[in-house]
This record gives structure tokens, C-alpha cells and sequence, in this order.
């Protein structure tokens, strides 16, 4: 992304203002910000909904541009959080097909594809349920199928696990790794979910449409203030590490994710 800026017809001012960066194939990266910062905004001008005012936008060498956007769309999967709104088939597997036969796959192939996604998020009993009556978390799976099963190079989640509980997100989030470092996906995440966070390397942090901070979770973690500034939990293993040095232990005063922890404590276990 090269100097993009976009403006609503109806608004005076831009909504995303001088935003570059890059982002490499294969990394999974945050982007955080207030609500109104811009955040989905910079999602629609990537996959060419909206379009660029000036500055541009280039996705493996393709610049996102009117007569482009079928190849973009192409490599660019998108879950959003609420699944319900990203279901066209009466079943599962209709549901999954549905991607795909706009892509002229052959029955066969499709079969095939099917079975495989079904299996990478763990729902291969589901395959004739209807999707409406799965729960929340169930749903975001199959929503999940359906992107995966068309094999983006990037899948952009919009505050996609938001709606579900702490261990199916985990779950999701797994699954969504796992695939990342199979396949070489890149991710692009929006989201408030510290979680979500730590598995990213990069974190874009947007405010009134610039890209203010382009850090990690390490360093937005190290910083309470960061933290508060941006409406963000403290990781568990941060305020853990607080409590733990606030009751005298010498652990270091920086962030560490729970398996540094873990580390850190045995060693003052084993010095004792
Ligand atoms: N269709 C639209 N027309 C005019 N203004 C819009 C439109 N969509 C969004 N905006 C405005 O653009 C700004 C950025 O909105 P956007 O949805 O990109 O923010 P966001 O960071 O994704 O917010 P949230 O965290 O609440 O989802 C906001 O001020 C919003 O009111």
C-alpha cells in the first residue's frame, strides 16, 4: 500500500490518510485502531470495494484496480463476525460448493476440496447439516471452510472470532495458524482481541485514518499504556507477571507470552 487515501462522498475529510506499508507473503498481521479509525475501511479499498482516490494498492505485483479485481478477489478470502450474513447454501456442503462452482470446479474436484476443508476445521459430521441450526462457533467453521476451500493467498478476518467463546476461538485461531504456515497464507487480522494479537508478528495501528505505530505484539504488550490507549486487555500472562512481581518476585518487568513465564518461574523455583 503506497500513499492511499480515500474519502467518503458525503464526509469532508479523508478516511484513510497517507497509509503505506508492506506486508510480506506469509505473515500474519494485526490491524488495530479505535472504532471509526478506518480499520474496514482499508479492508474494502484492498479487495477494490471501494474505490482508491489516490495512491495505490498492490497485491503480487497486480495493482488493485477496476480491471483487476477478479484476479485480486481471487487471491483474498474474507470472514467477518457474523457468519450468519455469509451463508448461501440450505447445506454445509452446498454451502462450501457454492465458492467453487462459481469458479467452475468439476463435481469431482469439488468433492475433493469439500472433504479436505471439512476436515481442517475439525466439522466432517456436519457436511449435510444446515447451517443456520450449527452453533456460533460451528458457523465460523464453516465459514471458515467455505474461504479456505478457494485456497486465498490472503485471508483478511474482520473481527471474525469476536462473536465466540474464549476456546472455540482458540480453536479457529489454531486452525487458521495451522493453514497459515501449510500453505504460506498471509493473514490480515482486525481486531481488539489481545489473543488474536499474539499470534500476529506485526501490529498496524490506525487512528482518524493514518497508520500511526507499526510494531509487534511484544512491544504494544510492554506498553500499559499502549494498552489502555488502544481499549486493549492485558494478556493473561501480563497481568500475571504484574501480580507476580507486585508480590516481590524477581521476574522481568517486560512482556512475556506463558510459555517465557513458565520458564522464568521455574528458574526462581530451581534457584531456591
Ligand atoms: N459508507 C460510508 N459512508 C460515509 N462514511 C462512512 C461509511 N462507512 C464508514 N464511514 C465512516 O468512516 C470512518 C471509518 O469507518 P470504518 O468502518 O472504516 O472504521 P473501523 O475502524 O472499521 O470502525 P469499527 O471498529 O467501529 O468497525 C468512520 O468515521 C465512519 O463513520
Amino acid at each position: 500500500m503506497k500513499n492511499l487515501n480515500f474519502k467518503y462522498e458525503n464526509s469532508k475529510e479523508n478516511t484513510i490518510n497517507d497509509v503505506s506499508f508492506n506486508i510480506k507473503r506469509g505473515e500474519w498481521v494485526s490491524v488495530i485502531g479505535h472504532n471509526g479509525s478506518g480499520k474496514s475501511t482499508l479492508i474494502k479499498l484492498l479487495d477494490g470495494l471501494l474505490p482508491i482516490d489516490s495512491g495505490s494498492i498492490t497485491i503480487n505485483d497486480n495493482l488493485v484496480k477496476e480491471n483487476n479485481l477478479d484476479q485480486i478477489r481471487k487471491s483474498i478470502g474474507l470472514v467477518f463476525q457474523n457468519p450468519d450474513n455469509q451463508f448461501v447454501g440450505a447445506t454445509v456442503e452446498d454451502d462450501i460448493a457454492f465458492g467453487l462452482e462459481n469458479n467452475q470446479f468439476s463435481r469431482n474436484d469439488m468433492n475433493v476440496i469439500i472433504d479436505k476443508v471439512l476436515k481442517v476445521v475439525d466439522m466432517s459430521n456436519y457436511r449435510t447439516h444446515e447451517p443456520s441450526k450449527l452453533s456460533g462457533g460451528q458457523k465460523q467453521r464453516i465459514a471458515l471452510a467455505g474461504v479456505l476451500a478457494l485456497s486465498p493467498k490472503i485471508l483478511i478476518l474482520d473481527e471474525a472470532t469476536s462473536m465466540i467463546d474464549p476456546q472455540g476461538r482458540n480453536e479457529i485461531l489454531d486452525i487458521i495458524n495451522n493453514f497459515r504456515t501449510d500453505n504460506n497464507m498471509t493473514v490480515i487480522s482486525i481486531t481488539h482481541d489481545v489473543e488474536e494479537i499474539k499470534l500476529s508478528s506485526r501490529v498496524l495501528l490506525l487512528k482518524s485514518g493514518m497508520l500511526i505505530e507499526d510494531t509487534n505484539p511484544y512491544e504494544l504488550f510492554n506498553s500499559v499504556e499502549n494498552l489502555e490507549k488502544y481499549s486493549l486487555e492485558m494478556p493473561f500472562s501480563a497481568q500475571l507477571s504484574r501480580h507476580l512481581i507486585n508480590s516481590g518476585l524477581d521476574i522481568p518487568n517486560s512482556y512475556m507470552d506463558e510459555e517465557e513465564l513458565i520458564k522464568c518461574i521455574k528458574k526462581l523455583y530451581l534457584k531456591m
